[in-house]
C-alpha cells in the first residue's frame, strides 16, 4: 500500500509545564489545500512547527511519505515545503541568490540546483526579478519569493502558515492563485483566520482548539455544520403575518411590505411545505431561500462548544 503523503499519531507538546497541543491525530493522502483553522493560541503553529522539523514534539509521531520525522529528520524533511507566518527571507540577497541559498539547505544535488532554482522562480512568477534585491520587491512578491524558497526541492508537502497576512487584496487574489496552483501537483496545508479564503481555497479543514483537534471534514460540511433554521421568503401578495404561522413555523419576522423571515425547527421538508402553501394559496411566491449560517457562526459555534467541553 502507498504511504500516506503526512501520517500524525497521538501528536503531543508541552512547553515547560503547560500542553500547547494534545493528542493530535490525522492523515493527508491526497493533494490539495487542507485549510488549519483555530482561534489565536489554540495550537496550530505548534502543530505546523512539529510536522515541519522545526520543533520536537513531547509525545507522539509525524511521518512524511512514511518516513519517521524524528527518526530520520533529514530524509523526512526532503519532502516537507514550510513558509512560516514571517517568512524566512534575507533581504540584502537576489532573488536568485535567496534560492540558491535555499535550494542548498534543501539538499537539492548540485547539479539539479539552477534548474531547481528556475523552475521555482518560474513557477512564482518572479523570473523577471531573478537579480533584484529581496528589499526591494513588494509585499506580494516577497510572499512569492517566500513561496517559491519552500518549493525549491520539490516537496510533496508544503505547509503555508497565514501566506496572505499583510498583503493588499490584488496581492491577496494573486498569491491565492499561486496556492491553488502549486496545491494541484501537491499537498498543502493552510492555516489562515480569513474564512473567506478558506472557501476559496481548501477542500478540507481541520480545526484545532485548546490544543485539540476539534473538528475534521469536506467544506461541505464544515459549511453546514449548523442546521439551517430560518427561511427568507418573499411573496408578491402576501397575507396577514399570522397566516404565515403554517405547520412547522415556530416565529415570523416580517422585513418589509413583502419581505419575510420564518423560523423554523431544522426539519428539512419545511422549506418545500411552506413553498407548497404559497402556491396553493395562491401568495405569488417570489423567493424562497433557506439561510444558511456563515462561516464565522460555525466557527464560532464550534470554538464555543469547545470551551464548554472544556469547562465541564
Ligand atoms: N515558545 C513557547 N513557550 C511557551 N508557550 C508557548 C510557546 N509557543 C506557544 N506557546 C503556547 O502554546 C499554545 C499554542 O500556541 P500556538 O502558537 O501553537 O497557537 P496558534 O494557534 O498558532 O496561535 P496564533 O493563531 O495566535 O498564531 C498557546 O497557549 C501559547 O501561548
Amino acid at each position: 500500500m502507498e504511504n500516506s503523503i503526512v501520517k500524525v499519531e497521538h501528536l503531543s507538546h508541552r512547553y515547560s509545564v503547560q500542553w500547547a497541543i494534545r493528542d493530535i491525530d490525522f492523515e493527508i493522502n491526497q493533494r490539495g489545500i487542507l485549510g488549519l483553522l483555530g482561534s489565536n493560541g489554540a495550537g496550530k503553529s505548534t502543530t505546523m512547527n512539529i510536522i515541519c522539523g522545526v520543533l520536537k514534539q513531547t509525545e507522539g509521531n509525524v511521518y512524511i511519505n512514511g518516513i519517521n520525522l524524528r527518526e530520520n529528520p533529514v530524509e523526512a524533511k526532503k519532502n516537507v515545503g514550510f513558509l512560516p507566518q514571517k517568512a524566512p527571507l534575507h533581504l540584502d540577497f537576489t532573488v536568485d541568490e535567496y534560492l540558491t541559498y535555499c535550494a542548498e539547505l534543501h539538499m537539492v544535488d548540485k547539479t539539479r540546483i539552477k534548474a531547481a532554482v528556475d523552475e521555482a522562480k518560474e513557477r512564482c512568477g518572479i523570473t523577471h526579478f531573478s537579480k533584484r534585491v529581496l528589499r526591494n520587491l513588494s509585499g506580494g512578491y516577497q510572499q512569492r519569493v517566500g513561496i517559491a524558497q519552500a518549493i525549491v526541492h520539490n516537496p510533496k508537502f508544503v505547509v503555508l502558515d497565514e501566506p496572505t497576512n499583510g498583503l493588499d487584496p490584488n496581492q491577496i487574489v494573486e498569491v491565492r492563485h499561486l496556492i491553488k496552483e502549486i496545491a494541484e501537483e501537491r499537498s498543502v496545508l493552510l492555516s489562515t483566520h480569513i474564512l473567506s479564503e478558506v472557501q476559496a481555497t481548501c477542500r478540507e479543514i481541520k480545526m484545532i482548539e485548546n490544543g485539540q483537534m476539534i473538528f475534521s471534514g469536506t467544506i461541505e460540511q464544515f459549511d453546514n455544520y449548523i442546521q439551517p433554521n430560518t427561511l427568507l421568503l418573499e411573496l408578491d401578495t402576501p397575507p396577514m403575518e399570522c397566516d404565515l404561522m403554517l405547520p412547522g413555523i415556530s416565529k415570523v419576522e416580517t422585513l418589509s411590505e413583502r419581505r419575510f423571515r420564518l423560523r423554523y425547527d431544522g426539519d428539512q421538508d419545511t422549506a418545500k411545505r411552506v413553498a407548497e402553501q404559497c402556491v396553493t394559496r395562491g401568495w405569488g411566491l417570489i423567493e424562497l431561500v433557506i439561510e444558511k449560517s456563515s462561516l464565522d457562526a460555525v466557527f464560532a459555534q464550534l470554538s464555543k462548544n469547545a470551551a464548554r467541553g472544556k469547562r465541564k
